[in-house]
């Protein structure tokens, strides 16, 4: 199957490089120079890295707000994680059960005591909760929680979180990875300490992100050696791919109207489909639906034959379909097999869902019937 037949809604693993993105990476890769340099190429390639964090800072309204450069979402998260490990007065963690690996995973081993923060039946962070858990701490707490779910679209309420954490003398760190491009951001309004993006969610290439920051903070680096990035972050710099980022984070602070999936989502309702958090604000461009029969990877298989690309709800690093924690943490342990996460962006067309519906409704039919015709065999025997 050619790329070009293939229909591809799995842009919260990866968008594809936006041409805007593309076009700026090869300029920069022209330009063949490092950024620490001081004659004149390296002072246009630092000129590049400088425009770039600009165009980052715009995406979120982090005017005010200082910026990191990483080599993604994840570092970026570990680099928020390594403020908690390094200060004294922070004793805890409190981490949300909806938290991406490169934050649930990764705070095991800041060495200090973590916390889980529940979420409740809806997919929304418990605010009580956090209130019961910052009770708990007697030093002060590293909270985190992210403004978009990477597996359900959901909205978290980080905006009432920081306000509950900051009363608590807490820190909140915030994953907007899955925001960025889908809905605005304003860094100032989320009143967050630090905030974490990647470039490839948003068309840029994979291998850059970033950590923005509250400019009251003074933040330890977790990668030391030169003094690349104020010395907050040692390694010369990817300019191409920073200059690719900028671009690309131009072109989402349109947050582009994606597709309605409203009717898609109503009509797999009529077929016995549930839709994840749906009682609650989400993102479009996120659906998560499940069945109790039709297992992720049968329906992965179904919709991969047929030239769609989708996901299973759960993070598949590996490459394997596992029980997703964040349905699980949603009291949906019964769903958590028969999950798909269907995401589009930034050049989805609005017959996908269209496209998308006629496969799996087809396949969900037959597997039903496959299903009844093996009852009445079992019946009859
Ligand atoms: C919510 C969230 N945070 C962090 C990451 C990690 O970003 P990166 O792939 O750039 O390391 C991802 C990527 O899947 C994500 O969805």
């Amino acid at each position: 199957m050619s790329a070009s037949t293939v229909l591809y809604m799995d842009h919260a693993a990866t968008s594809p490089l936006r041409p805007q993105a593309r076009e700026a990476m090869l300029a920069t890769f022209e330009l063949g120079a490092n950024a620490s340099s001081v004659h004149s190429l390296g002072r246009k390639a630092k000129m590049i890295v400088e425009e770039a964090r600009a165009q980052v800072l715009d995406l979120v309204g982090g005017h005010g707000a200082k910026l990191v450069f990483t080599s993604g979402g994840t570092e970026a998260n570990n680099l928020a994680l390594h403020q908690a490990r390094v200060r004294d007065n922070i004793t805890h963690l409190i981490i949300s059960y909806g938290e991406h690996d490169s934050i649930y995973t990764a705070a095991n081993y800041v060495g200090k005591p973590v916390l889980k923060w529940p979420l409740l039946p809806s997919g929304l962070a418990d605010l009580e909760a956090l209130k019961a858990l910052l009770a708990q701490v007697e030093g002060k707490a590293f909270v985190a929680l992210m403004l978009v779910n990477n597996e359900t679209g959901i909205i978290q309420p980080v905006a009432e979180s920081a306000e509950i954490v900051h009363a608590a003398g807490g820190w909140l760190h915030v994953d907007a990875v899955q925001a960025a491009g889908k809905i605005n951001i304003d860094f100032e309004a989320l009143g967050v300490d630090s905030l974490t993006l990647t470039a490839h969610k948003i068309g840029g290439p994979v291998g850059v992100g970033a950590l923005v920051y509250n400019s009251d903070h003074t933040i330890i680096p977790m990668i030391t050696g030169g003094g690349q990035e104020q010395g907050l972050r040692a390694g010369t710099e990817n300019v191409a791919g920073l200059a690719a980022f900028g671009a690309a984070a131009l072109e989402a602070q349109l947050c582009e109207r994606l597709p309605q999936q409203t009717s898609t989502e109503e009509a797999l309702k009529e077929l016995g489909a549930r839709i994840i958090g749906e009682d609650v604000a989400r993102v479009s461009g996120i659906t998560c639906l499940a069945v109790p029969d039709w297992s992720s990877q049968l329906q992965l298989i179904h919709m991969d034959m047929a030239g769609i690309c989708v996901s299973s709800g759960s993070a598949c690093s590996s490459g394997k379909v596992k029980q997703s924690r964040v349905l699980n943490a949603m009291g949906l342990e019964n769903l958590s097999g028969g999950v798909l996460r269907i995401s589009t962006g930034w050049s989805s067309q609005p017959t996908d869902w269209e496209r998308f519906f006629e496969v799996w409704s087809g396949g969900y039919e037959a597997f039903r019937a496959r299903q009844s015709t093996k009852l009445n065999i079992k019946e009859q025997a």
